[in-house]
């Protein structure tokens, strides 16, 4: 089995060498601020290539979850010369979070640049002649020359020698985990999916591109997606990082320059998008796993889906997920959930972003969202939270290079006698990196008795460019500086880019605190690496320091509190946090960072690897089991030998759609087909057999229903009304007063949604109520109307045990604790305490059978399979109708006239 690691970028891209002179014309020949990379690419290469060396060489592998692992022995195991060759090298890996460069944009390597522009208006490509017009209009749209290049000279690129090397851009945190995986012998087999990171178009066609691919494919584990520039340039640099990027951080549009409601670039997303689902379907193998990696990837579940209904398929996102509120300002938005649930497991780093996925879910797509995933109309989807975390291992390795322990000495002479606050963020509106310094000049100008004696080093490393953040921060960086420095200290450090590994771990260990005001962050694995970094093993440190972190986070909530959590809005709260972290004492101090760094090392990038692995396994084979397809046809021939093998029988039938169509739910006078009233009635003739008749509907319509049919039992309103078999009177099992309570503020709500959707109404039963629109004037407005219904009300009466089902054209709200289950069970206890009057023998119940169609009918499903299991019931069969996924036992696809005949035939028997 292979594991597909589907992410935007490869973990390696290409660094080409061209003649000195050449390359001097090309913009992507970026600033050097790192040893050139060809060296460390080819040892990282030879970390991931290694199969596991805990399983090669005896070494004991960390143990998942390792929360209680002791941090002397962990290490002291795994201290092993053998396991040090495998990081031979520091800058093997980069950060956890490493801040990926802007595509296409002057970066470390030399590689190709862009050929695309940037992509067209909307109304420009609605329509075909899209070159005239664009060159008409003399607007963007067209591919326009640029400067410092052009399409023959870029050709020089197809002819000049190449290297992989690690990628500078990409999500650190998954690279770190996959290879820790590896390492930890977790994972044998992957591929990655991914681009280079690069402009290929100067590739096109040539010989050059081909061997690339190859060589990826060969060496590196890596399947290459190949897309035009411009489509990238649309997908990364427009749809991702000016609309998804900003919405999912709550960046809300609410200015005119904002570009949530266009979706120009939406087809460079879709197509890229494609490009990848293409890749994967054409090498994805029978028993293949494929886990495809955050924001930029979002359709490509149900893109692979659609050519691969069997594919196993997981889908991570490492972003945070908003409110439905936010959400919804999407234009796109049924179509970016739709391609998530095309996998069959969501996983998201908190709990709270996996609240928002359901809940947008129910309100947007209208349909059934529970704590474990989303009910679709035939197939669930699972949904999980799994904090992503760093690799403890790596870390301890790289962290023995000189090249730190060079930078920790230069630091520690240069800042001796302050304390340090330090950070590392990208400059982006969402990173929070103004509100932090912001914060910082509070502090400074409310304690002048901490100037001179503290210096913020605050490191901040840019994507796209930000000119007006740029500006507002540099004001800020000057006021700080110029109000507070003198000769000799300069309270504020400001580096705008980025500094190398060694430096990096350097900071992270000589910091007395690290300051993190994301205004929203997905995780944030700085701090994480920062903790570590901190528990006092280099030499001459014993640091523990205090971490100063946005609520905002993902880190947060693994935190419990132990962290001094900020709002980086309230620049008070953040000032008075700095305050705090520089004071706080000993004791305090290692008390914090010991229950944080118990944390870190309980959310290991091992643990979330094989975790989220392990849960998918289980997702699968859990809705492979219900799907029907895997579900065997029921056989008449066993069934009717076990139906005369036996001396006492059940029968448990589900009404609408079962035994009968489904009848308009405001017929108010439902009769039932005679068909179904005689094969009833002949089950009974034989006194060896008990029915019961189930339904969602009220007791008065079942008794005017079945009044031809003397002794059945009946169920009402899903489990919340009882008529025994062989009595005549009805028994309520909840209490009528709560029902009666509940019901009138559900009401209320539900009317409000009512009056604004046209063509809607209200059905109220006995226990339950029910909101109808199939019949709306807009059904598109309408299930947005009862999306947002059903989920106002579970939001409000979880206390009064209620809860809203979304279901084909309606929302039903019922209370939690009655179902077709309950009342299943109820009626089979009390058979075996009570004889039905008409019934003279005490032989208990051999032959059980349940037959249903419906989702409510899953659990009583699962009651009967449950008497089965455990041998209570000798003969048990339960049967599903139509192709939803399903825990029965066996399906029949002829519909009612399916059921009636085999109950005949039953009936036939006797
Ligand atoms: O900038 P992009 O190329 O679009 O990628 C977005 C960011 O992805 C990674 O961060 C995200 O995943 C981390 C690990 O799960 C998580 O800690 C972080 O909160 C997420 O935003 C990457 O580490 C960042 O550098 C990228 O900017």
């Amino acid at each position: 089995m292979t594991v597909f690691v589907v992410s935007l970028f490869l973990p390696n891209t290409i660094n080409f060498e061209l003649p000195s002179s050449t390359s001097t014309t090309f913009p992507n020949r970026g600033r050097r601020t790192r040893p050139a990379a060809p060296k460390h690419a080819a040892a990282r290469i030879e970390t991931e290539q290694k199969p596991s060396l805990f399983a090669q060489k005896d070494i004991t592998p960390p143990q998942t979850p390792i929360a209680d692992i002791d941090h002397e022995e962990f290490f002291a195991q795994n201290e092993n010369p053998e396991l040090r060759q495998v990081f031979p090298k520091l800058n093997n890996i980069a950060p956890s979070d490493p801040h990926s460069p802007a595509w296409g944009s002057g970066r470390l390597f030399i590689q190709p640049p862009s050929r695309a522009s940037s992509p067209p208006p909307a109304d420009i490509l609605k329509h075909n002649k899209t070159a005239e017009k664009a060159a008409a209009l003399g607007r963007a749209g067209v591919r326009q020359p640029q400067s410092g290049r052009s399409v023959s000279h870029d050709r020089v690129f197809a002819h000049a020698d190449w290297t992989v090397v690690p990628a500078d851009q990409g999500n650190g945190g998954l690279r770190n985990a996959v290879q820790a995986a590896v390492r930890g012998g977790k994972l044998n087999d992957k591929i990655w999916v991914g681009t280079l990171g690069m402009p290929t178009d100067a590739l096109e066609d040539t010989q050059q591109k081909q061997d690339i691919e190859d060589r990826l494919a060969t060496e590196y584990d890596s399947l290459t997606v190949f897309c035009k520039d411009s489509d990238f340039d649309g997908h990364y640099t427009h749809y991702c990082k000016q609309i998804l990027w900003p919405v999912f951080h709550y960046q809300i549009p609410d200015n005119p320059k904002n570009k949530a409601y266009e979706d120009h670039s939406w087809v460079y997303y879709v197509k890229v998008n494609q490009a990848f689902a293409d890749k994967i379907v054409k090498n994805w193998k029978r028993g293949d796993v494929i886990w495809i990696h955050d924001y930029h990837l979002l359709l490509v579940p149900q893109m692979v889906r659609k050519k691969l209904p069997d594919a196993k398929i997981g889908f991570f996102l490492h972003v945070a997920f908003p409110s439905s509120e936010v959400f919804r300002c999407l234009a796109v938005r049924k179509e970016l959930l739709e391609g998530m649930l095309g996998a069959n497991l969501i996983g998201f780093q908190i709990h709270e972003y996996a609240r928002h996925f359901l809940q947008t879910c129910s309100r947007l797509l209208c349909v059934e969202a529970t704590n474990e995933g989303v009910q679709l109309e035939d197939r669930f989807v699972d949904v999980i939270s799994l904090a992503i975390g760093i690799d403890p291992v790596a870390l301890d390795m790289n962290r023995t290079d000189p090249d730190v322990a060079e930078w920790m000495k230069t630091m520690q002479e240069r800042y001796r006698g302050k304390k340090l606050i330090v950070g590392r963020d990208k400059l982006d509106h969402v990173r929070g990196v103004r509100q932090k310094l912001l914060a910082y000049e509070l502090f400074l100008n409310k304690n002048p008795q901490w100037r001179d004696k503290v210096v913020m080093i605050q490191v901040a490393t840019s994507t796209t460019e930000q000119s007006e953040l740029d500006a507002t921060v540099s004001d800020i960086v000057m006021r700080v500086n110029s109000s507070w420095a003198n000769l000799a200290y300069q309270p504020l450090v400001y580096l705008k880019q980025d500094i190398s590994y060694a430096q990096y771990l350097a900071l992270l260990t000589v910091a007395d605190a690290l300051m993190i005001a994301s205004q929203r962050e997905g995780m944030n694995l700085t701090c994480h690496e920062y903790l570590f970094c901190q528990d006092g093993k280099l030499e001459g440190h014993n640091k523990f320091g205090s971490l100063i972190l946005s609520e905002f986070t993902g880190s947060a909530s693994v935190f419990g509190g132990n962290e001094l959590s900020v709002n980086p809005w309230d620049y008070r709260q953040c000032a008075d946090a700095i305050k705090t972290a520089l004071e706080m004492g000993d004791e305090e101090k290692i008390d914090r960072w010991k229950k944080l760094y118990t944390a870190v090392m309980h959310h290991t990038a091992e643990h979330w690897f094989s975790a989220f692995l392990q849960r998918l396994d289980m997702a699968y084979d859990e809705q492979h089991k219900r799907d029907t397809t895997s579900v065997p046809r029921l056989s008449l021939n066993a069934l009717g030998h076990m139906y005369q093998d036996s001396k006492r029988r059940l029968f448990m039938l589900d009404y609408e759609g079962t035994l009968a169509s489904w009848g308009s739910p405001n017929n108010i006078i439902l009769t039932s087909p005679q068909r179904t009233i005689d094969v009833l009635n002949d089950l009974l003739a034989d006194e060896k057999n008990i029915v019961y008749v189930m339904s969602g509907r009220q007791p008065e319509e079942l008794d005017r229903l079945f009044k031809r049919v003397p002794n059945l039992g009946l169920i009402a309103e899903n489990g919340c009304f009882i008529k025994e078999f062989g009595y005549s009177k009805w028994k309520e099992m909840p209490d009528p007063e709560k029902m009666r309570a509940w019901q009138e503020s559900v009401e209320g709500t539900m009317r409000y949604y009512q009056e604004r959707t046209p063509g809607s109404w209200i059905e109220k039963r006995h226990c339950s109520l029910i909101f109808h629109y199939k019949d709306a004037d807009d059904f598109e407005s309408a299930s947005r109307q009862a999306g947002d219904c059903a989920s106002h009300i579970n939001d409000a009466c979880e206390k009064q045990r209620v809860r809203a089902i979304p279901v084909d054209g309606a929302v039903t709200v019922e209370p939690i604790d009655w179902s077709k289950g309950t009342a299943a069970m109820k009626i089979f206890e009390g058979l075996k305490k009570n004889m039905p009057p008409n019934l003279d023998y005490t032989s208990p119940i051999d032959f059980l059978m349940v037959v249903g169609d419906g989702r409510d009918d899953e659990v009583i499903f699962r009651w009967a399979n449950e008497l089965d299991r455990d041998g209570t019931v000798g003969a048990v069969t339960t049967v599903s109708l139509g192709s939803r996924n399903t825990e029965a036992g066996c399906t029949l696809t002829q519909g009612v006239t399916g059921v009636l005949s085999v109950l005949q035939k039953l009936a036939a028997f006797a």
